[in-house]
């Protein structure tokens, strides 16, 4: 089986300021990963470091095989991305958007068209195609993100807290959404959070706790028969 993604020994500072420090982790297919971390931990780092944003200063990643160093085409064709900051187009359609971004990745015409239309419906967003993106609320706009993340189907799939600014409700749905996703499509995925119950006991569980990880397992065995936020509290030193 292929790891989907292998994170290798990375570390990255700024300035003097150590912002990861030796983050190794491994991705099967079809896994669910939580990168839990509070404040500062290094997440966006990571994710900015995944996606070759930032070139880190020592390791390096693997996405299904591919180094991002030395073939990063490649790599980040295997790779989908949905960024804390929504990157949508408000004065553009949901399907115009969504032409955009296939033509970002060389689709066009009939195959861009079927894509699109497969990636919309499996997140039940068919019928608002031809509104424009600031009509939807923040719920369908995260869920578009989603559907966009998927449109070259990727191996991987990247998020970063992106439940942010989202009601209980609607967090809850698109967080069951994409667990669904993980299994269903035998995606590789890591959603970046500081939520515990964003996680399942079940999930992959990889804490990050300054620039390091500091646990890494299932969530309902790191939890130790606690609760999983008491755990992480003790974990992150933040228990006071
Ligand atoms: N461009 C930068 N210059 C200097 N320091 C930075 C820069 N970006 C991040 N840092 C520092 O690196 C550390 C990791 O930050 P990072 O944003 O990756 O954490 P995070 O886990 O994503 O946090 P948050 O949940 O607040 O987004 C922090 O101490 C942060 O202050």
């Amino acid at each position: 089986m292929t790891v989907r993604l292998d994170v290798q020994g990375i570390s990255h500072r700024f300035g003097k300021k150590t912002a990861l420090n030796d983050v190794c982790f491994k991705l099967n297919p079809g896994t669910f990963c939580a990168l839990l971390g509070p404040n500062g931990a290094g997440k966006s780092t990571l994710f900015s470091i995944m996606t070759r944003l930032f070139v880190p200063d020592a390791g390096q990643v693997l996405v299904d095989g591919y180094s991002l160093a030395r073939e990063p085409g490649k790599a980040l064709a295997c790779i989908g991305v949905v960024f804390q900051q929504p990157t949508l187009d408000l004065d553009l359609t949901v399907w115009r958007n969504l032409k955009y971004f296939a033509a970002l990745h060389g689709m066009s015409g009939a195959e861009a068209d079927k894509r699109i239309t497969a990636c919309l419906e499996r997140v039940n967003m068919a019928e608002r195609v031809g509104e424009k993106v600031r009509a939807l609320n923040g719920g369908h706009r995260r869920r578009m993100e989603i559907a966009r993340a998927l449109i070259h189907d990727p191996q991987v799939l990247l998020l970063d807290e992106p439940t942010v600014g989202l009601d209980a409700a609607t967090r809850q749905s698109i967080t069951a959404y994409v667990h669904d996703l993980a299994r269903e499509r035998d995606l590789a995925v890591l959603w970046a959070t500081h939520l515990v119950d964003e996680i399942n006991d079940e999930d992959r569980l990889v804490v990050l706790h300054e620039g390091r990880i500091c646990a890494d397992g299932h969530a309902g065995e790191i939890a130790t028969g606690r609760s999983l936020q008491s755990r992480f509290l003790e974990l992150t030193g933040d228990n006071e």
